[in-house]
């Protein structure tokens, strides 16, 4: 029999459920995801750090886990929460439980709370600073520790979850993914006849991954890289990654861009477009509870396309504050916010989503073939 363990939000509200995973207690934003499947992907994208993530999906937990479907090497999200964990773990791909997965990566979590009521809340009241534990279960000890709990704004957690060292990315997409997609347009290349530099601020590995399979070498740099070593590579292109926390603070990689723009393609993925947009004047502010979901609707400005797609993000591009050297290509059509955009004049362009989708449709793929369009453009005119 699992021992109780409980949640509490900064507004006083106490959630008690079973402990799952690790037994401990941790402090993070309380937020949530709406996607049905995918939560190996979710669990190991390094964007959450700092966050206690609720499944809004009611059982999580029934496929296992496996070594292929990691998109960083462990947990980074702070805890974890579902509505019934899976007793039964039934796929032939499957390595592993939900449970023993938490427990070895020493994330606390928690089942058998209503997590709608939960999520409603955030939705009504936004996004709220929490504390998840299963070793102190007194409420207003919880509830204090939650409202003094650090938070995530104004605060710099790349650094947390930043490579330690450059490297080549060596891992192929998963044939899974090309299998599993009929509609696929993409073709694999083998050639890497391109070399992009990725700034690494926390990626998920579906990125370098499908950068590799467009025939790019991948060549992975700490994103607190100077515009000096990222040049020194010789890249065709540079990717900006996805990646954890509030963009502003980030003071050392928004130089870094500014240093960059104009001198070789570049292509940001949330993070990534976030920090870009800075880099060129833009402000960013926090959402009222974000977007975290693999069913997020965009829309392409430039095609009229409407794609679904994965998002994993808090804080996005503030409208009123765009420069005129950017214009916007894309726009969540939940909220309207902005979901794309791009300079006018110089080879560089974002999205606030993710096109690498794991988990999530793949409708945005197409963006990774435009980066590889404006990198053999500037290619083609060098030469
Ligand atoms: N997935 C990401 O890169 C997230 C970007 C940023 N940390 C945010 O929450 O908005």
């Amino acid at each position: 029999m699992s021992q109780p363990a409980k949640l509490a939000l900064e507004d006083g509200t106490v959630f008690t459920g079973l402990a799952f995973g690790a037994i401990g207690e941790v402090s993070g934003e309380a937020c949530f995801n709406t996607s049905m499947t995918g939560y190996q992907e979710i669990l190991t994208d390094p964007s959450y750090r700092g966050q206690i993530l609720t499944m809004t999906y009611p059982q999580i937990g029934n496929y296992g886990v496996n070594a292929e479907d990691m998109e960083s090497g462990k947990i980074h999200m702070a805890g974890f929460i579902v509505r019934e964990a899976s007793r039964v773990v039934s796929n032939f791909r499957s390595e592993g439980s939900l449970d023993e997965f938490l427990k070895k990566n020493n994330v606390v979590g928690m089942t058998d709370i209503d997590t709608r009521a939960l999520v409603r809340r955030l939705r009504n009241n936004g996004s709220m600073k929490a504390v998840l534990s299963s070793v102190d279960l007194d409420d207003a000890s919880l509830v204090e520790k939650a409202k003094s709990s650090a938070g995530l704004v104004g605060r710099d957690l790349v650094q947390e979850v930043l490579p330690a060292q450059q490297s080549l990315w060596e891992e192929d997409l998963s044939p899974w993914i090309k299998m599993g997609d009929k509609t696929r347009a993409l073709a694999s290349r083998k050639d890497q006849d391109l070399h992009v530099v990725a700034l690494d601020y926390g990626m998920k590995w579906n990125i370098p991954r499908h950068l590799r399979d467009l025939g790019c070498k991948v060549t992975v740099l700490p994103g607190t890289a100077s515009p000096e070593e990222v040049l020194s590579h010789n890249p065709d292109g540079i990717f900006l990654s996805n990646g954890p926390g509030d963009p502003e603070p980030l003071t050392g990689p928004i130089e870094t861009i500014q240093g960059l723009l104009g001198k070789k393609p570049i292509f940001g993925i949330c993070l990534g477009h976030q920090l870009l947009s800075l880099a060129c004047g833009a402000k960013t502010f926090k959402l009222k509870f974000g977007h975290r979901g693999a069913n997020q609707p965009v829309l392409d400005i430039q095609t009229d396309k409407v794609e679904i797609t994965s998002q994993n993000h808090g804080f996005a591009v503030e409208e009123g504050s765009l420069p005129s050297c950017l214009e916007i290509t894309h726009r969540n059509l939940n909220d309207n916010t902005i979901a794309g955009v791009k300079h006018k004049e110089l080879a560089a362009f974002s999205v606030q989503y993710h096109p690498e989708a794991s988990a999530g449709p793949h409708d945005s793929e197409y963006l990774f073939t435009r980066f590889r369009e404006s990198m053999d453009q500037q290619k083609g005119a060098a030469v």
